[in-house]
C-alpha cells in the first residue's frame, strides 16, 4: 500500500528517496576498467551498466525480471477534438492489451520483460483542464497510488508507459507550464492530427497555460494539466526509486510525467535513463530540459511503453557484458 495519503505526503516521499550506492558505482567503474576490450569501446553500454549497478547496490548484477507497466486513462479535453481518434479507442486497445494483440505485447515478449496492464477509472475521464484543473487532489493521490502499488517488488529493471486517447495535449501543457516556452513549442501531432487539427490543439494547450501556469510545483501541476495514466506513471517512477529499480522511460507522454517529479524534487529521476527518442516533435526539447539522452532513436510514436520496451534489451545487454566478460588478467590478454 502507498505510503501516503494526500500531496504533501507523497512531497514527503519524493524528499527522502534513495540514492545511488556511491561504492557500488565505484566498483561497477573498477571492473570496466580491467574487462577485455579496449577502454571505453563499449560506449554507451559501459555508463549504463554502471548506473544500473549503482542504482542495485552490486558492482556486479544482471537483469532476471523487467516489468513493464502501461497505464491507460481518460482525458476530459480529448472531447475538444485535439486526437486524430476518438476517445473508445482508449478502452478499446486496453482489451487489445489483454488479449496480446498490440505492438506492446510483443515487444515485452521480445524483450523477456512480464506486462502488466492498469486501467484508470476509464469510464471517468479527467475534467477538460481549459475549464479547471483536470484532478482533484484526491483523484491524483489515487492514481499516484495506483502507480506505487503497480510496482512488483521482485522486478529489477521497470518501464513505464501509457495509453489515452488526448494525453499528448496534457502531457504538451505539462512540459511548457514546467519548463517554459509557448504552446506551441511543445504541442506536436499525437496519433496524426492535420494542420487545422494541430491549431486547434495548440489553442487548448495555450488555454490550458492561462488557467494553470504558475500555479504550484510539478505535482501540482499534474493535478491540473495532467491525467490518470500520467500521475499513475509518476507514482510508479517513485515507486521504483524507493525500491532502487532502475526505470527506463518510454516517449514524450511518459517523460512528462516524469517531468513532474523532476520539478517537484531535483534528482528524483536519476535513477532513470531515457529509453528512446519518440517522432513527437518536442521529445528531443523535453529530454535536454531533464539532462537524459535517448539509448534509441527508432522513428516510434506509438507510445504503450513500446520505446521503453525495446531498451530492455539494450541495458540487458550492457550488464551481460559488464558482468559476465572476462577480465584481461582471467583471460590472459595483455594490456596497451
Ligand atoms: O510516446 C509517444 O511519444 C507518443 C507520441 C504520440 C502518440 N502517442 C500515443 O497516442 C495517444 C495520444 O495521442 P493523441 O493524439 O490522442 O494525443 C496515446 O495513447 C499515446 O500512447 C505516444
Ligand atoms: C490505435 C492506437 C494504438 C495506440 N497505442 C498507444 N496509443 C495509441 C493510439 C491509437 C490510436
Amino acid at each position: 500500500m502507498a505510503e501516503f495519503s494526500d500531496l504533501d505526503g507523497f512531497r514527503a516521499v519524493l524528499a527522502e528517496m534513495p540514492t545511488i550506492d556511491a561504492a557500488a558505482h565505484a566498483g561497477a567503474v573498477e571492473r570496466n576498467t580491467q574487462l577485455t576490450k579496449p577502454p571505453a569501446a563499449l560506449g554507451r553500454l559501459e555508463d549504463v551498466a554502471q548506473w544500473y549497478a549503482g542504482w542495485r547496490g552490486d558492482a556486479r548484477p544482471k537483469i532476471h525480471a523487467p516489468q513493464i507497466i502501461v497505464f491507460a486513462a481518460n482525458h476530459g479535453v480529448a472531447a475538444q477534438g485535439v486526437s486524430a481518434f476518438p476517445p473508445e479507442v482508449t478502452e478499446q486497445m486496453v482489451l487489445n492489451f489483454q488479449h496480446g494483440g498490440a505492438a506492446i505485447n510483443q515487444l515485452a515478449r521480445a524483450a523477456g520483460a512480464h506486462l502488466d496492464v492498469h486501467a484508470l477509472e476509464l469510464d471517468r475521464p479527467t475534467m477538460d483542464f481549459t475549464q479547471g484543473p483536470a484532478m482533484s487532489e484526491v483523484d491524483v493521490v489515487a492514481a499516484l497510488a495506483a502507480g506505487w502499488d503497480a510496482v512488483r517488488l521482485d522486478a529489477d529493471l521497470l518501464v513505464v508507459g501509457e495509453m489515452g486517447i488526448g494525453n499528448t495535449t496534457s502531457a504538451a501543457a505539462l512540459a511548457a507550464a514546467l519548463i517554459g516556452g509557448d504552446a506551441a513549442d511543445w504541442t506536436g501531432r499525437g496519433t496524426g492530427v492535420d494542420n487545422a487539427g494541430l491549431a486547434n490543439k495548440i489553442r487548448v494547450v495555450a488555454e490550458g497555460l492561462a488557467l494553470h501556469q504558475g500555479q504550484g510545483d510539478g505535482v501540482e501541476t499534474l493535478r491540473r494539466l495532467g491525467g490518470r495514466e500520467l500521475a499513475a506513471m509518476a507514482g510508479a517512477i517513485a515507486r521504483a526509486r524507493s525500491l532502487r529499480i532502475p526505470v527506463i522511460l518510454d516517449g514524450f507522454i511518459c517523460t512528462a510525467a516524469a517531468a513532474c517529479l523532476e520539478y517537484t524534487m531535483k534528482t528524483a529521476l536519476d535513477h532513470c535513463i531515457a529509453g528512446h527518442l519518440s517522432a513527437e516533435v518536442a521529445h528531443g526539447r523535453m529530454l535536454q530540459a531533464l539532462d537524459k539522452e535517448p539509448l534509441l532513436e527508432l522513428g516510434l510514436r506509438l507510445g504503450e511503453a513500446s520505446g521503453g520496451a525495446l531498451a530492455i534489451s539494450i541495458v540487458k545487454a550492457a550488464l551481460e557484458c559488464h558482468s559476465g566478460m572476462a577480465t584481461f588478467a582471467e583471460a590472459g590478454v595483455s594490456g596497451a
